[in-house]
């Protein structure tokens, strides 16, 4: 494959992308009747995440790591109904779509480069999907809404039932889509460790803006049906017994760091360690009594909560993170577990390697950005004051871990 051709090309058609994105659904909901309804009504999200998708292909394409990456994709895409005829169809108009932004960097050589890449990585995501038809997994799992518990205007967690045995590791993630938004799939972490009746909790903080963080909050109820995709994310290494772990969490990011206390608090109960607990103020701890019983269990882990100051700006909290982590000794002993909204984690992460901290024992997810906006404004002043630019490429895409 000629790289330095496909990037090239790849700088020049992203320099018109929101041109060559709208070129590209026009060219294939034009040429491809009945494909428009498998995409959401909404295609903002939509035309953001093509591009991130591109730009972390193009730039991880001679990474050991992509196959794997694309495989996983594929068996995710199932549930978007991703047939080979689709695939094809996507080809096609993505090389008409850079054909027309490139102009004249698009010559013959760099159309073939890019049909030749794009049967690659389509030829990867469709073998993912068959071998996860063939081992008999689900395009998608029902699961029924038991429990719907609200803590304050915009934050609620969600229990569900899954309809047959949903697998995954304590600190997954997956994707939900709920009929209240047709074919929008936005993903939560898992917030518990497997349970013997089966059931998880979805923890939810709603988005400004955004229709499904906004649904799951508001509108759905006990007895409704989500849909959950194939559990995923970095949350695959398990710390070994007995080794010193941190676990930093914020927002909502106590999900994740939740299901992995409960996994250590019955297999290892000794582990010696810190957590760290963030929220924008008092209100917003909706974990603290959770993790009070949890850490009961694990008198090895001492707790800190940090909040904002009142009438602080939310992210005083981080600054005050910041201080109490310079504060720690120890750090390349730690494993660190990390999660919370996308600036959080990668602010927070390059602090961590910067005080030692072993980048390769560093875990977290950088989650798609939800919604139009990352985060959430605390107030309307707030907002007024710093409208968040549109985005069209989540830059934490740029450097896939
Ligand atoms: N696996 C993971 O990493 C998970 C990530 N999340 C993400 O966490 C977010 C949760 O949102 P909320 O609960 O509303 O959190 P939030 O908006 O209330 O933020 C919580 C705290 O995070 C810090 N923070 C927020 N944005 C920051 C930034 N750009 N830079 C530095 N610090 C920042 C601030 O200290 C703030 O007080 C969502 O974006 C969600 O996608 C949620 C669950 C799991």
């Amino acid at each position: 494959m000629d790289l330095p051709l496909l990037r090239s090309t790849f700088a020049v058609v992203e320099r018109r992308a929101e041109h060559a994105v709208t070129y590209f659904y026009s060219h294939l909901f034009w040429r491809n009747p009945g494909v428009r309804e498998l995409f959401p009504e909404d295609m903002a999200p939509q035309r953001d995440r093509l591009f991130a998708a591109l730009t972390h292909v193009v730039t991880g394409l001679d990474e050991p790591g992509l196959p794997d990456y694309l495989g996983r994709l594929g068996r995710d895409h199932r549930k978007f109904l991703a047939t080979p005829a689709l695939y094809a169809a996507v080809g096609e108009s993505l090389l008409a779509a850079f054909a027309h932004a490139a102009g004249s960097a698009w010559t013959i050589e760099a159309e073939k480069a890019w049909s030749e890449a794009y049967g690659r990585v389509a030829g990867m995501m469709l073998r993912g999907a068959e071998e996860s038809a063939g081992a008999g997994e689900p395009a998608w799992w029902d699961a029924d809404v038991v429990g719907h518990r609200r803590h304050g205007d915009d934050l609620a967690v969600l229990t569900l039932r899954p309809r047959r045995p949903f697998p995954f590791l304590p600190g997954q993630y997956a994707g939900v889509s709920s009929l209240r938004v047709p074919r929008v799939w936005r993903t939560y972490s898992l917030g518990n460790a497997p349970r013997a009746d089966g059931t998880l909790d979805l923890h939810v903080s709603r988005i400004r803006g955004g229709a499904m963080s906004t649904a799951l909050v508001d509108g759905v109820r006990p007895g409704e049906t989500l849909r959950l995709s194939a559990a995923g994310g970095a949350a695959v290494r398990r710390t070994a017994p007995g080794a010193l772990r941190t676990y930093v969490c914020a927002g909502t990011g106590w999900a994740p760091v939740k299901a992995l206390l409960e996994e250590a608090a019955v297999a290892d109960p000794a582990a010696g360690g810190r957590i760290f607990m963030v929220a924008r103020s008092r209100e917003y701890l909706y974990g603290r009594e959770d993790l009070d019983r949890l850490a009961a269990r694990l008198p090895g882990l001492s707790v800190t909560h940090i909040t904002s100051a009142p009438r602080h700006p939310r992210d005083q909290a981080t600054e005050r993170l910041l201080t109490a982590l310079r504060a720690c000794g120890r750090w390349p002993d730690h494993d660190v577990h990390l999660a919370g909204p996308p600036g959080f984690v990668t602010e927070v992460a390059e602090v961590l390697a910067e005080l030692g901290a072993d980048p390769a024992r560093t875990h977290y997810d950088v989650l798609p950005p939800v919604g139009r906006f990352t985060t959430r404004p605390s107030s309307r002043a707030e907002w007024l004051l710093q409208p968040p630019a549109v985005r069209w490429h989540d830059p934490a895409a740029r450097a896939p871990r």
